[in-house]
């Protein structure tokens, strides 16, 4: 994990399982059937994504949303839930995490009328900018923001596909906070188990609806 992230998320799925009877079989699927019980979109959202094993690299077990993607219903369902929970919170501003914060970040700004910003990987932004290094579970990586994009004191949620050392979104949240961000929270789809028990990153709530799968049922 890096060091900046000192944090957690925990999932709707998650906070389901705590008030389930406990797991029958495995925690994966104890985990399903609570998030059923919770929220039916929940299952589906969770069944929808792709587990590749050793992508990008050997010991990796890959989220691949792009197969939610392909399921209409399935993708509104994910972002109804967050249109649910921002919608009337008084967000400024959606701020969405290259490249796959990119997906659902604009589709969850439009439903709650709130502006989109993209976080962008280096050198892909024209105007003046700034940026936030930070580490990942397989390297280093950059984020830039325009100088001008958030006008001081406005609330933002920062949106991403999945949590999983939480370095991206630590360094979101400090580069949000260097333009005068109030960041309100942190929304992924998806996080990691091994941060299921945990709640905050750099003091900042993170809402998870599902946990990852280790691998396809
Ligand atoms: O919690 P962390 O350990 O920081 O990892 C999460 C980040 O990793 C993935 O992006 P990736 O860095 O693979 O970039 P990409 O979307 O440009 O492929 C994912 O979309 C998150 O942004
Ligand atoms: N296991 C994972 N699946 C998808 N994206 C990721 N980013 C970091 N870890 C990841």
């Amino acid at each position: 994990m890096g060091e900046e992230a000192s944090c957690n998320a925990v999932s709707v799925m998650e906070a389901a399982k705590q008030q389930q009877p406990p797991p029958k079989e495995n925690g994966l699927a104890a985990a399903g059937e609570a998030a059923a019980a919770a929220d039916p979109r929940l299952q589906g959202i969770s069944d929808s994504i792709r587990v590749v094993p050793h992508f990008p690299k050997e010991g990796i077990m890959f989220n691949d949303i792009t197969t939610l993607l392909l399921r209409p219903g399935v993708f509104k369902d994910a972002v109804d839930l967050f249109d649910e929970r921002y919608r009337g919170m008084g967000i400024d501003a959606v701020a969405g995490i290259e490249a796959r914060g990119f997906i659902f970040g604009p589709a969850i700004a439009l439903a709650i009328g709130a502006k989109f910003i993209p976080l962008r990987k280096p050198r892909k932004l024209p105007g003046e900018v700034i940026s936030e290094k930070y580490v990942l579970e397989y390297g280093t990586d950059c984020l830039e923001m325009h100088v001008g994009a958030i006008v001081p004191a406005e609330r933002v949620i920062i949106v991403d596909d999945l949590v999983a050392t939480g370095g991206t979104l630590c360094a979101a949240i400090r580069l949000l906070e260097r333009a005068g961000a109030d960041v309100v929270e942190c929304a992924c789809l998806i996080g990691l188990p091994k941060f299921k028990n945990l709640y905050k990153l750099n003091g900042k709530p993170v809402y998870v609806l599902v946990e990852s799968r280790e691998s396809d049922k």
